[in-house]
């Protein structure tokens, strides 16, 4: 079974919807360099939205150490998810389990990086490149995820209804991570796309 995460919300009906369509985890984006940024009063409504046995996932990118730890002990989500050049020793600094983004949109220049997140309980291989923020729906070439790393790894960039399965296929990731392919626009989530992901993905058979 592939896990499901939906990201970058930023209306309760939205999260909401996504929990009862049966997502894994959801997650919303608390770096000012996005256009789906939620502040701390926002992610608390929207976390308080969750139902239980659905992870809450924040989402930041080279923010700084203090604002990381506010979002921790006021907002308390299950995971972080770190997108920009942190290391592995900064993730694990503010004592909650994190995902590393790591940007394939680099080529070859990535592949280091895959190796340099040992704490990370997961890496998520997204189509952007090294700096650049994610969310826009820019992919990478699937046969390029590794098949020797131990850690789970989470497939994103680009992902829609109509590509998930093959990139299921070619990948065989953990889980899979999207956000503009639900969207109408930027942090507005449409709840027929949101369950046409889902149905694409169930109907994949597991490996
Ligand atoms: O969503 C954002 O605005 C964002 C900002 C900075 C870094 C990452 C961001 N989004 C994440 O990017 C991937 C893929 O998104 P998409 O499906 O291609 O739109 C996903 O993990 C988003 O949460």
């Amino acid at each position: 079974m592939t896990r499901i995460k939906y990201c970058g919300f930023t209306r309760i009906d939205d999260i909401q919807a996504a929990a009862q369509l049966g997502v894994d985890a959801v997650g919303m984006v608390m770096t000012r360099k996005s256009k789906r940024f939620v502040d701390i009063d926002q992610a608390i409504a929207l976390r308080d939205a969750v139902p239980p046995f659905v992870s809450t996932v924040v989402l930041v990118m080279d923010d700084d150490a203090a604002w990381v730890d506010e979002i921790v002990s006021r907002v308390r989500p299950d995971m972080l998810q770190f997108h920009g050049t942190e290391t592995d020793a900064e993730c694990a600094a503010h004592g909650v389990r994190y995902l590393k983004a790591i940007a394939m949109g680099e080529g070859e220049g990535a592949l280091p990086r895959l190796r340099a997140y040992p704490g990370a309980a997961g890496l998520l291989l997204d189509g952007h490149g090294l700096g650049e923020t994610g969310g826009s729906g820019q992919r990478f070439d699937w046969a390029r995820m590794p098949r020797d790393l131990a850690q789970p790894l989470v497939l994103a960039g680009g992902l829609t209804a109509d590509n998930v399965a093959e990139a299921i296929r070619t990948a065989r990731p953990w889980g899979v991570d999207l956000s503009s392919g639900i969207e109408t626009s930027p942090g507005l989530k449409d709840r027929a796309k949101m369950e046409r992901f889902l149905a694409a993905v169930r109907a994949v058979p597991s490996a």
